[in-house]
C-alpha cells in the first residue's frame, strides 16, 4: 500500500466535487489503518483502492407529465456500489439537494453496513432529484412509473434490490412495483419495503426505528445501564425518527423531541404513545408539518434544531449532516451522554471530533440503523421461499440481528467499558467485504 493520506488526497483531486463521500471515506480509513497494516494481502491486492471506486454508476433522464400536462425533467441514479457480498441493496432517494456525491457516499456506507448484518448483500444506493412534497398523489404516481422505465433493466433480485429512504416510503414502493410488474410481467423481490399484503414484511416499516433502540439497548446493558426513564432527543419526523420514537416510549424512554425541516416540538416530560400515533397519521397520512400538531405542553420552534434541549441521549434521524460543530457544543455543555446515528451519517465531521474528544459515545450509523436493511434481507428470503412471517417472528430476528451487530463491533474495538463503537464498525464492516474482494481476484 502506498501512503494512507496520499491515497485520500488522489481520490479528492479526482472527484473534487465530492465533500459528502471524501467525508465518509476519510471516517472509514481513520480506523482501518492498523488492519491494513496487518494484512498484507489486503495492501498487495490494493483492496482499499479498490473500494474507492463504485462498481457501475447508471445515471438518467425522468421525463413525466405533471397534473397541468406540463414536461418535467428530473435526473436519477442508481450506484451499484460493491456487490462483493451479495447482489446490490440500499434504498431509493427522492429529494431535491441529492447529486452523484450523495449516492457515492451512501453506497459507500451502504456496503461496510450490510456486510454488518451478517446477510447476503452488497451496497447501492439511488433516487432522483424529484421533490415529492406538494405533488400530488397522481403526480408521484406518473414519476415513479418514469423512473422505474429505465431503471427496470438494471436491477432484479440477484442483481440489485432497492428499497426506500428519504422522500421513498410505502406509496412510492407501491408505485415502483407496479410499474416493475407491468414492465416485466414478473412477481420477484426487486424492490423491499413493499406493502406486507401484498409481498412485503411485517416489521420492515419499523425496523429501523426498532433497530436503533435494540442496538442502544445493548450498548447500555453493555455498561450496566438502562434506557427507562433516560431523555432522549430525536430528530426528524420521517419513517426512522417515528418508529425509532415509538419503541422508546415502548421501552419507558422519554422522548422530548422531534423534528422537521421546518422546526421542532418539544414536550418535556416526554411524548406518550397517543401524541406519537396523532403524529404518525399527521405524517404518513395527512402529510403534513410538525407546525400543524398541536397537545398539552408541547411547543413548536419554527426554523430551529433541537440540540439545545435538556437530553442524555441524542438521536439525530434527519439527514446527512444535520448536526454541526456548534450544536455538538451545545449538547455537550448539556447532560449528553450518548448519540445514536438514526441518519446516514448525521454528524459533520467537527461534530464527531467534538464528541469523541469529551468521551461521548456515538452508535455509528453502519451499527445503529442496519435494522432497516436487515428486515429487508429478511424481506428478501421470505420472497424466495413464497412465505410470509409473522411480526413476531421477524422482530425476533431483529433483535438477535441487532446484538450480534453490537458483539461484533465490541469484539473489534478498543477494549473497555465503553468501546470506541466507530471503529468496531469499521473493521467489522471492512473485513467482510475485503475478504471477499480477496477470495474473488483481480475483477
Ligand atoms: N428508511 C430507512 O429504512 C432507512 C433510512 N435511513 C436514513 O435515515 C434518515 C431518515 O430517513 P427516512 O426516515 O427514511 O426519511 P423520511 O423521508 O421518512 O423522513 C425524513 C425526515 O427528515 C426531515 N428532514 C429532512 N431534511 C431535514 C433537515 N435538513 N433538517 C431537519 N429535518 C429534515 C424530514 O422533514 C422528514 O421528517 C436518512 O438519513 C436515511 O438515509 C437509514 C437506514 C434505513
Ligand atoms: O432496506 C434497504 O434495502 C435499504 C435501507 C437503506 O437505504 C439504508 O440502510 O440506508
Amino acid at each position: 500500500m502506498s501512503d494512507f493520506s496520499e491515497i485520500i488526497e488522489t481520490l479528492k483531486q479526482n472527484t473534487p466535487e465530492e465533500k459528502q463521500f471524501h467525508q465518509a471515506v476519510e471516517e472509514v480509513a481513520a480506523d482501518i489503518g492498523d488492519e491494513l497494516r496487518a494484512h498484507e494481502d489486503y495492501r498487495a491486492n490494493r483492496v482499499f483502492e479498490r473500494l474507492l471506486v463504485p462498481d457501475r454508476i447508471i445515471q438518467f433522464r425522468v421525463s413525466w407529465l405533471d397534473d397541468d400536462q406540463n414536461i418535467q425533467i428530473n435526473n436519477g441514479w442508481r450506484v451499484q456500489y460493491n456487490n462483493a457480498l451479495g447482489p446490490y441493496k440500499g434504498g431509493l432517494r427522492f429529494a431535491p439537494n441529492v447529486r452523484l456525491d450523495t449516492f457515492k457516499f451512501l453506497g459507500f456506507e451502504q456496503t461496510f453496513k450490510n456486510a454488518l448484518t451478517g446477510l447476503p448483500m452488497g451496497g447501492g444506493k439511488g433516487g432522483s432529484d424529484f421533490d415529492p412534497k406538494g405533488k400530488s398523489e397522481h403526480e408521484v404516481m406518473r414519476f415513479c412509473q418514469a423512473f422505474m422505465q429505465e431503471l427496470y433493466r438494471h436491477i432484479g433480485s440477484d442483481r440489485d434490490v432497492p428499497a426506500g429512504d428519504i422522500g421513498v416510503g410505502n406509496r412510492e414502493i407501491g408505485f415502483l412495483y407496479g410499474a416493475y410488474k407491468q414492465l416485466t410481467g414478473r412477481h420477484e423481490a426487486v424492490l423491499t419495503g413493499k406493502n406486507p399484503g401484498f409481498g412485503g414484511s411485517c416489521v420492515r416499516k419499523e425496523a429501523t426505528g426498532y433497530g436503533c433502540v435494540y442496538f442502544l439497548m445493548n450498548m447500555l446493558a453493555h455498561c450496566d445501564d438502562d434506557i427507562k426513564g433516560k431523555r432522549c432527543a430525536v430528530s426528524g419526523a420521517g419513517n426512522v425518527a417515528l418508529y425509532t420514537a415509538k419503541k422508546l416510549i415502548e421501552r419507558n424512554a422519554k422522548v422530548v423531541t422531534l423534528s422537521d425541516s421546518q422546526g421542532y416540538i418539544i414536550k418535556n416530560d416526554g411524548f406518550d404513545f397517543e401524541e406519537l400515533e396523532q403524529i404518525i397519521e399527521l405524517k404518513e397520512q395527512k402529510r403534513g408539518t410538525l407546525a400543524d400538531f398541536e397537545a398539552e405542553n408541547v411547543r413548536y420552534h419554527e426554523g430551529k434544531k433541537p440540540w439545545g434541549e435538556d437530553f442524555e441521549i441524542a438521536i439525530p434521524a434527519a439527514t446527512q449532516n444535520e448536526v454541526s460543530g456548534a450544536d455538538m457544543a451545545k449538547m455537550i455543555d448539556g447532560n449528553l451522554e450518548i448519540v445514536c446515528e438514526a441518519a446516514n451519517m448525521p454528524l459533520q465531521a467537527e461534530a464527531r471530533e467534538k464528541a469523541q474528544e469529551k468521551g461521548i459515545v456515538i452508535a455509528p450509523a453502519k451499527a445503529a440503523n442496519a435494522g432497516g436493511v436487515a428486515v429487508s434481507g429478511l424481506e428478501r428470503s421470505q420472497n424466495a421461499m413464497h412465505l410470509s412471517w409473522p411480526a413476531e417472528k421477524v422482530d425476533k430476528r431483529l433483535r438477535k440481528i441487532m446484538k450480534q451487530i453490537h458483539k461484533d463491533c465490541v469484539a473489534c474495538a478498543q477494549d473497555g467499558k465503553r468501546p470506541d463503537y466507530i471503529q468496531g464498525a469499521n473493521i467489522a464492516g471492512f473485513r467482510r467485504v475485503a475478504d471477499a474482494i480477496l477470495a474473488y481476484g483481480v475483477v
